[in-house]
């Protein structure tokens, strides 16, 4: 291993999250200087006067002429928001750009370490976890970039479109903040971002809270990318070093090795003079010899010694080297759980404990692939909490994030094992019963309304029944996830119609 060319690479790895830092911090600037930047006062905000401006002449004059002299303000603040977001979309091709170049920056210095002639064998699997693998991030940050164009395109829409829109658009951006998997302070942030957005009613102030989540995940993505780099650097530091010592340790094993080597040939050599001399006849020439080959074995015996004192250094200091392979392999360990952990975060709804949209996503590959294979019955069902707005609205939120952890607790009790559920998004379940006879399908999703209907819930002293409509299909011939999907929210669409607290099958 070259440590030169290790530290101009970390340097270099430094660099470019500096560079990130850069972006991040004129992407910051952009948002202040930008006419519709985040801002809660919608009196002070182009944004929020001129929606104002609009509903007060749509109240006072009902007459479309009169609204002529707003079309200039309104011309020229969609010529403002189109400019702002060309700019936002030119920061993130930035970002993108420098997080890829940082990408491979750190796969340069996997292929490096695994290429390191002196590397524990435990570290292999921590490196191939190592590569880097952002794909998610970068989608969920594109994705985010266009919730904020909705966000924006949204403050100028007609009212009766509007309401629509505004939720549907509030529900998807809670729903990427609970795949997110941050930890620390952006995790924090995220929930209280996702709170606000539950409870937000003011359209105006989506731009800005898109705006904080953007800033907040790439804040988030920072903190993993800086983590990574310096559990690396550690782990260089540790490599390098030991590679060090290891050098010496060979090179002092090979001086022990040809001392070792050399003392036997010059005992062999004193011996064969003595056994030359054996013969001789002249006895006091004879001890005279034999006096001084002794006397040059004596002086090996001596070095001999000194040699087994050096190779008693050479065994504690290899001793040591086994203590540092030790606790680099329970860093390696401990970093290699935390990666688990987080990949376990994944899928985990962070509510409710159970699986989320992503762990979904995964299990409904594996059962469709199932299906194709066996063609053993599927069942996909939609459940979703009747007239759950008024719960939140009367109760408050913390009673409503109270009533979905028991609600996906219910649900998950209800199931089989070999079953599986998932919170498919805001207060709406997803089912996946397999291997289920298609004329007793009605039985456990009977069952499962049943239970959710009997939880005892008592917010403020109060006894509150609340309901479910499932909306449920079974895999057919010709069937994608998709096509599926789409079956059971439109039975469950019928459930909602067909006043609620009731099961659809399709
Ligand atoms: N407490 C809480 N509320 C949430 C969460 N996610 C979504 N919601 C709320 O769920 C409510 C869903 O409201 P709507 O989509 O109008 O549906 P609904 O009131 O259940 O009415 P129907 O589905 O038509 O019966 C909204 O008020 C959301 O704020 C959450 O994580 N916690």
């Amino acid at each position: 291993m070259d440590n030169i060319d290790d530290n101009l690479m970390l340097k270099e790895l430094t660099s470019v999250i500096d560079r990130l830092e850069d972006i991040l911090s004129s992407l910051q600037q952009q948002e202040q200087q930008s006419p519709t930047s985040a801002s809660c006062d919608t009196d002070s905000e182009p944004t929020g006067r001129f929606i104002s401006h609009w509903q007060k002449l749509l109240v006072e004059q009902p007459d479309s002429t009169s609204f002529e002299p707003a079309m200039p303000v309104t011309a020229r603040l969609s010529i403002e928001l189109e400019q702002q977001l060309a700019r936002l979309r030119q920061g993130c091709i930035r970002l993108y750009c420098a997080q890829q170049l940082t990408g491979k920056k750190l796969q340069q210095a996997v292929t490096l370490l695994q290429q390191s002639a002196f590397r524990p064998s435990q570290t292999d699997t921590l490196l191939a976890e190592l590569e880097p693998n952002n794909e998610g991030h970068d989608k969920k940050m594109w994705l985010l970039l266009d919730y904020y164009q909705s966000a924006l395109s949204l403050c100028t829409e007609q009212h009766n479109q509007h309401q629509a829109h505004y939720h549907e658009l509030c529900s998807r951006l809670q729903q990427l903040i609970e795949e997110f998997n941050f930890s620390g302070e952006v995790a924090t942030d995220l929930v209280k971002i996702r709170r606000q957005l539950s409870q937000l009613a003011d359209a105006s102030l989506m731009p800005g809270i898109c705006l904080r989540l953007i800033e907040r995940t790439i804040e988030g993505c920072r903190f993993e990318r800086k983590n990574s780099t310096l559990f690396l650097s550690k782990l260089h530091g540790n490599l390098g070093e030991m590679q060090h010592h290891f050098a010496i340790s060979l090179s002092e094993g090979q001086a022990l090795f040809d001392a070792r080597t050399h003392h036997g040939h010059h005992i062999a050599s004193e011996l064969r003079a003595i056994g030359e001399h054996l013969s001789s006849q002249d006895s006091e020439h004879l001890k005279e010899e034999i006096e001084l080959r002794m006397r040059g074995i004596n002086h090996i015996l001596v070095q001999h010694e000194r040699l087994q004192d050096r190779e008693q250094s050479l065994l504690k200091r290899m001793g040591e080297m086994d203590q540092q392979i030790q606790s680099l392999k329970s860093d390696t360990e401990h970093f290699k759980q935390q990666l688990n952990a987080q990949n376990d975060k994944l899928f985990i709804d962070s509510l409710t404990q159970i699986h989320n949209r992503a762990g979904m996503d995964e299990r409904l590959e594996v059962e469709y692939r199932r299906w194709l294979r066996y063609q053993s019955p599927l069942c996909i069902a939609l459940i979703d909490i009747d007239y759950f707005k008024a719960i939140n609205d009367k109760y408050g939120h913390q009673a409503g994030d109270k009533a979905l952890c028991l609600i996906a607790k219910t649900v998950q009790q209800s199931l089989r094992d070999s079953d599986f559920v998932a919170r498919f998004g805001g207060e709406e379940f997803i089912i996946l019963l397999s291997n289920i006879s298609p004329e007793h399908l009605n039985t456990p999703l009977e069952k499962l309304r049943e239970q959710i209907k009997n939880i005892p819930f008592r917010f403020k002293a109060e006894r509150v029944t609340i309901t479910a409509s499932i909306g449920a299909t079974l895999f057919r011939q010709g069937d994608s996830i998709t096509s599926a999907l789409e079956r059971a929210d439109q039975a469950l669409y019928r459930a909602k119609h067909a006043e609620r607290d009731q099961i659809v099958m399709d």
